[in-house]
């Protein structure tokens, strides 16, 4: 199958190239991202493969299907940035890669949280200048605290089962709690309880209309003041003109952030020649107690490799018929 993998990285080149064994698929690589004004890039590929941040919207998905294009490989669990009733009207099959290593980004989150709270960010670069205070660097123990994780799925899920290790009380919401985590020892409660309750809270739920600024200025008047706030899911979950409106009264203690919800613009790409035209980003940059990571989450050997083997074998399944095609329909109601 000819496959066009747009907003193509040299490390999307290394782990494809080495899951395309025999040269099963045709692979094209294109460093643009993929949208209304790139879709001719594909012509003659009978698939294309996208990325979080394009833009895979109806005036995309027509100009595609325009040239010819059968099937989108997203190389992603989340798809909230394809339009799937306009890739049904195009007669365009959308597939994903379901699950590819859960533990890359609850170990990520995990890291934001313990360099939030111990300040290891800060303490490198003391001691690279010689500066042996601890003034300003004080922390807490996680061992007891109350974490709230909104959505137990499968990051979710093995996040909590890096909390228990901490000895953490572990609360949770989610409209589908599931047994692993209850065996866990996660307490499934209502979001309001876990707003209230947590010193910790992360997000773990996919980004649909019902998530979409579900922590706004409402929920953070629930939660306690100091609270550590993380979001390794998808940006536009939190409001951030109301995060910065609790960073500024001190309602939130900790911000982590992986996902920011304007990120298409700024993610993914080496800008410290740019001046940052998004001033709400550039606000979050000025507190010390905000911790931003580009998108990097999924960032590990072992997921880009999951990515590669899943996406291929998508396509593979797509052109047999055969083996398991992880598509993605508009009936599937828990996006992830
Ligand atoms: N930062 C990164 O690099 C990165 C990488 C992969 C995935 N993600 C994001 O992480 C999120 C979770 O991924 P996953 O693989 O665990 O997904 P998943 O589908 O396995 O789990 C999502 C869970 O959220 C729950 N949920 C749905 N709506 C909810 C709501 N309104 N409130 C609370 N819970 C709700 C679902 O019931 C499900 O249990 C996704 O949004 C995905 O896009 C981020």
């Amino acid at each position: 199958m000819n496959i066009t993998i747009f907003s193509a990285k040299h490390y999307d080149r290394t782990f494809f190239d080495r899951t395309n064994t025999n040269d099963r698929h045709t692979l094209r690589y294109l460093e643009p991202r993929l949208n209304a004004e790139t879709a001719s890039l594909a012509e003659g590929a009978d698939a294309v493969c996208a990325f979080v941040n394009d833009q895979l919207d109806e005036d995309t998905l027509r100009e595609l299907a325009a040239r010819g294009v059968k099937l989108i490989l997203l190389r992603s669990a989340g798809f909230n940035h394809v339009d799937l009733a306009a890739a049904t009207r195009q007669g365009l099959t959308v597939a994903r890669v379901p699950a590819y290593s859960p533990h890359a980004v609850a170990e990520h989150t995990l890291a934001l949280i313990l360099t939030l709270n111990r300040q290891t960010h800060r303490a490198f670069n003391r001691v690279r200048e010689h500066n042996f205070s601890l003034e300003g660097l004080i922390g807490f123990d996680l061992h007891q605290k109350t974490v709230g994780i909104i959505g137990t799925g499968t990051i979710g899920t093995a996040f909590a089962s890096l909390l228990s290790g901490f000895g953490c009380r572990l609360l949770a919401y989610d409209p589908y709690p599931n047994d692993a985590c209850k065996e866990l020892g996660v307490d499934y409660v209502d979001l309001p309880t876990l707003l209230g309750a947590s010193h910790i809270i992360s997000l773990h739920c996919p980004l649909t209309p019902e998530t979409h600024h579900l922590i706004n200025a409402e929920a953070l008047e629930q939660m306690r003041p100091g609270v550590m706030l993380i979001n390794t899911s998808r940006g536009a979950i939190v409001d951030t003109r109301a995060v910065i409106q609790g960073l500024k009264n001190e309602t939130i203690g900790y911000l982590g952030l992986d996902v920011y919800e304007e990120e298409e613009a700024l993610f993914f790409e080496d800008q410290s020649e740019q001046i940052i035209h998004d001033d709400l980003f550039a606000r979050l940059l000025t507190f010390p107690n905000v911790l931003i990571t580009g998108h990097q989450g999924f960032f590990t050997r072992e997921a880009l490799s999951n990515i590669a083997r899943i996406t291929l074998a998508n396509a593979t399944a797509f052109e047999s018929g055969q083996g398991t095609l992880h598509e993605v329909t508009l009936k599937r109601q828990s996006p992830a």
